[in-house]
């Protein structure tokens, strides 16, 4: 049976008139008892149906959760996406929405006679078990004369949650005392001490940061306990969003090329007019006031705005000015807010509270009414792009719904996609460029240091003397720098040098890293990890060794390098307590630090006067990927961090570390030059038969037998063959650069296109035909456009 379309239920006498499109029911599914939870998408008259409807159990919801705008949008996403509707109407909600919640009744006109036989007296009342539907009835009527209101609450996320936690009374000289006492093989207890001897401050530290950040166990904390050397405590937290200090900016004075901007986006909020402009602004050029100032616009005619950033917790300050500028009439949806906090905000949209949603990609679904503007910041950032199902673009989504709301989108970079900068080539966008950074200085001076040469690969270690020279005048005067390597863990691998074994993941085909933190060799994709070898597994050598570079690695040399210098790592080891990224990212603000050493997520967004350097370690990590965005992304890194140097009065710049520096991607980095970019990189997508010149399509099978996975593949190869003209490129099956993840083996199929009026259909029918292998264990996915091949 094919499940991906709607079926037909009867609606009980009882609930006449209750039930209404965009409610979620229980109704009974397929033979037996078995209830499931669906959506009403529609409400009819007759039926076609031939046989016996079932009735409808229940309605879950006493209002619609999803509007008319949204249950279009999900058969366009569908469609779009090659996925269920049910997963995209899913999507949609915030993931508590899917688990229980409480309904209450709020009354709002006192004084009627029903209302007050309703609720007995009383203000609110709770919805608990199932109400008789004379009740529902009066409920819904109620509702419709606006009389009283439904709210949402959802069951065990109260709004204080009690967690527990370690605190210790001692003192520094104490707990080093009390280390020093330990047994050697006590690692857990002295992780811990070490720990809490490093952050008297911030104490009481709750378990969970303990377990997932220093793989402390729970038994270590416990004999602590026993032994006096730590309490443990409950903390009480309150559901409050962290990491958001609202940066108070009045409006500004706009320069020229702003103004130019904003009159143009204004007025297309003004006319109502669904245009799509593209702002191509330099790194600094002050993107972010022309955003504030649109929006600013959209709340002046009585719409709201809706805003995507990459993601929240990398984009701090954006968000902070955000609030900032417009304050309780913000909402911020954000991955770091738990899923109470993320309902909490939902709400707040669904009830019309806040005007401007500002969140990451699955915002582009916010239950706001009358947009009169949508911005993506960062509108290349490959996050866009959700990698499950349904695979969808954010940007596609924010098109769609302009078009509904009839407004404007404004997609804003410094290296826009080459997808939207060809559509603005072709005038399917209106291009603005804004060329001057605010300061009016030059772009940063950008050094590109050649590491082929003897004299930069004779020095022990990552800096080459111009990067360490460029490091030492900034301290020397007070600036500060910023290092990037796209790399986390300490080094990258282990090899032995006798046999060449190297040290792999038992369940992914990729190596170990090794992270010294946690005193172990890590898989990045399962998190699988396991002790450091003392030698060789193969063949028993003791000549088993690191190699690579990592963060943690480059973070000790630089201690070596400049012991007076105060550095800071920012890479997913040092991020993942809730809040972490705030935190760092203020301290570097504060200049307590001189040196923010980190991973890609450094490079974007960041707006720091004091920051005059800043360096890239090896500019070919993104270089080398067997992807054919690698140049792209590369180009884009590296703009977007040399960009990081010299945004207020002081002169910045920028060295990069590269083993391909005639490669056009790091020379036009260099000079900041996007345009000369953009028709050399076009004229090789041309040669290669890659976006924007052909549609793309890829079908990915999984399956823990490879041979399975073959014959599958193999399988819908014939399948797609045959609805395709002569004129696309069908390639594959092949398998994936990495061919095994989690036990599984993946492999692909690319369809290549222009014009293939047959193709979608055939998709959909792929997409229905392959559900039961779903069942035989295979994970068979559609990807339309996807954002990197692997
Ligand atoms: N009209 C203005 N007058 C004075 N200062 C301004 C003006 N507009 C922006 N600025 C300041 O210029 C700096 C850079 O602006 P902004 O951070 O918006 O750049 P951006 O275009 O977003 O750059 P990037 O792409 O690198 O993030 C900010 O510190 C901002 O406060
Ligand atoms: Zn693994």
């Amino acid at each position: 049976m094919q499940t991906n379309r709607p079926f037909e239920y009867l609606i009980p006498e009882t609930l006449t008139d209750v039930v209404v499109p965009g409610m979620r029911v229980e109704v009974p599914f397929g033979r037996g008892r078995r209830k499931i939870q669906g959506f009403v998408m529609r409400v009819k008259e007759t039926s076609d149906f031939q046989g016996k409807l079932k009735p409808i159990a229940r309605v879950i919801d006493l209002k619609p959760v999803l509007s008319d705008e949204m249950l279009k949008l999900s058969y366009w996403l569908a469609d779009r996406t090659y996925s269920f509707q049910i997963s995209c109407l899913q999507t949609m909600l915030p993931s508590v929405m899917r688990a229980k919640y409480k309904q209450y009744v709020v009354a709002i006109d006192e004084v009627d006679p029903e209302v007050v036989r309703l609720f007995n007296g009383k203000p609110t009342f709770e919805i608990t078990g199932q109400l008789d539907d004379e009740t529902i009835k009066l409920i819904n009527r109620l509702r419709r004369n606006n009389k009283i209101d439904i709210q949402y609450v959802v069951e065990n996320q109260a709004l204080q949650v009690k967690r527990q936690a370690v605190t210790t009374d001692l003192n520094v000289i104490q707990l080093h005392e009390a280390k020093s006492k330990l047994r050697a093989n006590a690692k857990s207890q002295i992780k811990l001490l070490e720990y809490l001897a490093d952050h008297l401050d911030e104490l009481p530290i709750e378990f969970s940061d303990l377990q997932k950040e220093f793989g402390v166990s729970r038994a270590a904390i416990k004999t602590a306990e026993k032994n006096d050397l730590v309490r443990v405590v409950e903390v009480t937290k309150l559901r409050k969003p962290v990491g958001i200090t609202p940066e108070q900016t009045t409006k500004m004075k706009l320069t020229e090329e702003q103004q130019a901007a904003v009159d143009q986006i204004n007025s297309a909020i003004e006319t109502e007019n669904p245009q799509t402009f593209l702002v191509e602004g330099v790194t600094g050029s002050g993107k972010t006031e022309v955003y504030l100032q649109t929006i600013e616009k959209a709340l002046q005619q009585e719409k709201t705005a809706l805003m995507l950033v990459p993601e929240i917790s990398l984009t701090p300050q954006m968000v902070n000015r955000v609030v900032g500028r417009f304050g309780d009439q913000v909402a911020v949806l954000h991955s770091g807010l738990s899923n109470g906090e993320r309902y909490d905000e939902w709400t707040r949209i669904e009830n019309r509270d806040v005007k401007v949603v500002v969140g990451a990609r699955s915002a582009v679904f916010a239950p706001l009414e009358h947009i009169g503007l949508i911005i993506i910041d960062e509108e290349h950032e490959g996050s866009y792009k959700q990698d499950d199902n349904p695979r969808y673009h954010a940007r596609d989504v924010a098109l769609w719904r302009a078009q509904v709301n009839k407004c404007p989108v404004v997609l804003g970079s410094a290296t826009p996609s080459l997808e939207s900068r060809a559509r603005a080539e072709k005038g399917v966008y209106q291009l603005i460029r804004m060329k001057k950074r605010i300061n009016n200085k030059n772009l940063p001076q950008v050094k590109i240091v050649d590491m082929r040469d003897s004299e930069n690969s004779a020095v022990k270690g990552d800096f080459s003397p111009v990067l360490r020279e460029n490091l030492q005048e900034t301290l020397d005067q007070h600036n500060q720098a910023i290092i990037l390597l796209n790399r986390r863990g300490y080094s990258s691998f282990m090899m032995c040098r006798e046999c060449g074994f190297v040290l792999k993941c038992p369940n992914c085909d990729v190596s170990l890293t090794y992270h010294k933190d946690l005193g172990k060799m890590k898989c990045h994709y399962c998190g699988h990890d396991e002790p450091v070898p003392q030698f060789c597994p193969n063949c028993k050598s003791k000549k088993i060794g690191f190699y690579g570079t990592g963060t943690q690695n480059i973070e000790q040399q630089l201690n070596d390098l400049f012991p007076q210098a105060r550095v800071l790592r920012m890479d997913v080891d040092t991020t993942r307590r809730k809040g972490a990224h705030a935190k760092i990212l203020k301290q570097f603000g504060d200049h307590k630090a001189d040196i923010l050493l980190g991973t890609q997520m450094i490079a974007k967004g960041l707006d720091f006067p004091d920051v005059t350097l800043v360096g890239v370690i090896n500019a070919d990590t993104t270089l080398s990927l067997a992807d054919f965005r690698a140049s792209e992304r590369t180009f884009q890194l590296l703009t977007q961090v040399s960009g990081r140097a010299g945004r207020a009065e002081k002169t910045g710049h920028v060295v990069i570390q590269t083993f391909n520096p005639d490669h056009y991607a790091i020379k036009d980095a260099s000079t900041q030059d996007y345009e000369t970019f953009f028709k050399q990189e076009m004229y090789i997508r041309h040669q290669s038969n890659y976006t924007p010149y052909y549609f793309t399509a890829l079908i990915s099978v999984a399956n823990q037998d490879e041979g399975k996975t073959l014959k599958q593949s193999y399988w819908l190869k014939k399948q797609l063959q045959t609805a395709l003209s002569k004129d696309a490129i069908l390639l594959g099956p092949s398998p994936t650069m990495i061919s095994r993840k989690q036990n599984k083996y993946y492999y692909q199929i690319i369809v290549k296109y222009k014009h293939e009026p047959k193709l979608h259909q055939r998709l959909l029918e792929i997409l229905n035909e392959t559900q039961a292998d779903a069942k035989n264990g295979f994970t068979i996915a559609i990807d339309n456009e996807p954002q990197h091949i692997d």
